[in-house]
């Protein structure tokens, strides 16, 4: 099984940004405003848990509700004492979207992610929860529109190596290797989206988002070289959680394939622009990811007022 026809390519057009992005009015309360599960970060990985999370509320959901091992859970109160934390089983929480994976590669709270992502609830799933993806599709269960999965190259073939060691007969040919999916983004992407059934966002140079049906992909290329750096990805989740947690909390059913990679889209150009806040207008240097988060309300700010 695999796509037949290859997918429109589009640039991500900057102008739908604001339509995208939900600003409080009046009337709004901290749970009409999303509330974002949290499920980043490990023993091995805490600083994941904390650059998603600080992300997340620097982009201006109304609740983040992190879900930790009491270790994780006392680093989090410290460093962004707004989020809220618990242990325990994360389907007892009500929230409007989860952030899964990043920082996670082993343990029980792979099992928690599994457990997250076998619901409708929409969800961005990145590193761990790649292979985690690949295991269900693997297993018979489609993800949906909703759920967005964020890869870099590595970990799309990751993704390709489970799904076929799993269940040959999903994809006809081979797994491709890191060096494959960098020669053509487009098919990989679109091939991973249309398997699963799931929004693919293939991180990069150029960021590559296929739509869940895998017949678009929308790119964007406008942001800096120096975001290539450990913890960018970390920030994209939290940042692109909480995109997704504040239009699922104004929407009860699933809205059409494209509004999900359109949102993916946005999270990625917010991303971009706050790093551009950084440093002085024109240039360009460094961008540690804990630097780019703070930009984070500046960025949103600028853009709400278009
Ligand atoms: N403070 C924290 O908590 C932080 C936590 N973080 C968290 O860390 C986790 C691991 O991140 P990661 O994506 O790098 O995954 P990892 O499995 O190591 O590698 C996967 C791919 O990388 C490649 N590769 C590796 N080394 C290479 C090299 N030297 N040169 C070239 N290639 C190399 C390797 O390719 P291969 O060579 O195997 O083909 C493989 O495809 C992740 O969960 C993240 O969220 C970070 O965001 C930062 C801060
Ligand atoms: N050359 C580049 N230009 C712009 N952005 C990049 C470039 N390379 C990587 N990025 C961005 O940096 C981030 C890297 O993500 P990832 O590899 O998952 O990092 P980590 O897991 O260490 O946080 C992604 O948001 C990606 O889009």
């Amino acid at each position: 099984m695999s796509l037949e026809n290859s997918p429109t390519v589009r640039a991500f057009d900057a102008g739908q940004l604001p339509a995208l992005l939900k600003a409080p009015g009046e009337k709004s309360h901290k749970y009409t405003r999303g509330v974002l599960g949290v499920l980043t970060g490990s023993e091995d990985y805490p600083g994941a848990a904390l650059m998603s999370v600080r992300a997340a509320v620097n982009t201006g959901v109304g609740m983040v509700r992190f879900v930790g091992t009491s270790q994780l859970n006392f680093l989090i109160n410290l460093s962004v004492p707004e989020a809220v934390c618990s242990t325990g089983d994360p389907l007892e929480l009500r929230v409007d979207a989860w952030a899964l994976g990043s920082g996670v590669s082993q343990g029980s709270r792979l099992e928690h992610i599994r457990a997250v992502l076998s619901t409708e609830t929409a969800a961005v799933g990145d590193a761990g929860a790649v292979p985690l993806a690949a295991q269900l599709v693997a297993g018979g269960r489609i993800l949906m529109q909703q759920h967005i999965l964020t890869p870099h190259a590595g970990e799309l073939a990751d993704f390709f190596t489970w799904l076929l060691a799993l269940a040959p007969n999903l994809f006809d040919g081979a797994a491709p290797e890191r060096a494959e999916i960098e020669a053509d983004p487009v098919f990989w992407a679109s091939q991973a989206a249309y398997l699963s059934g799931a929004t693919v966002l293939l991180k990069g140079g150029v960021t590559h988002i296929a739509t869940s049906d895998g017949k678009l992909v929308l790119t964007v290329e406008s942001n800096s070289p120096w975001l290539a750096t450990a913890g960018s990805g970390d920030t994209l989740t939290g940042i692109m959680g909480a995109l997704l947690a504040q239009h699922q909390a104004h929407h009860t059913q699933p809205s059409a394939p494209l509004i999900y990679a359109q949102l993916a889209a946005a999270a990625v150009t917010v991303h971009g622009l706050a790093s551009d806040l950084v440093h002085t207008p024109g240039t360009r240097g460094p961008l540690p990811p804990t630097e780019v988060a703070q930009r984070l309300p500046a960025a949103l700010a600028q853009l709400l007022s278009v």
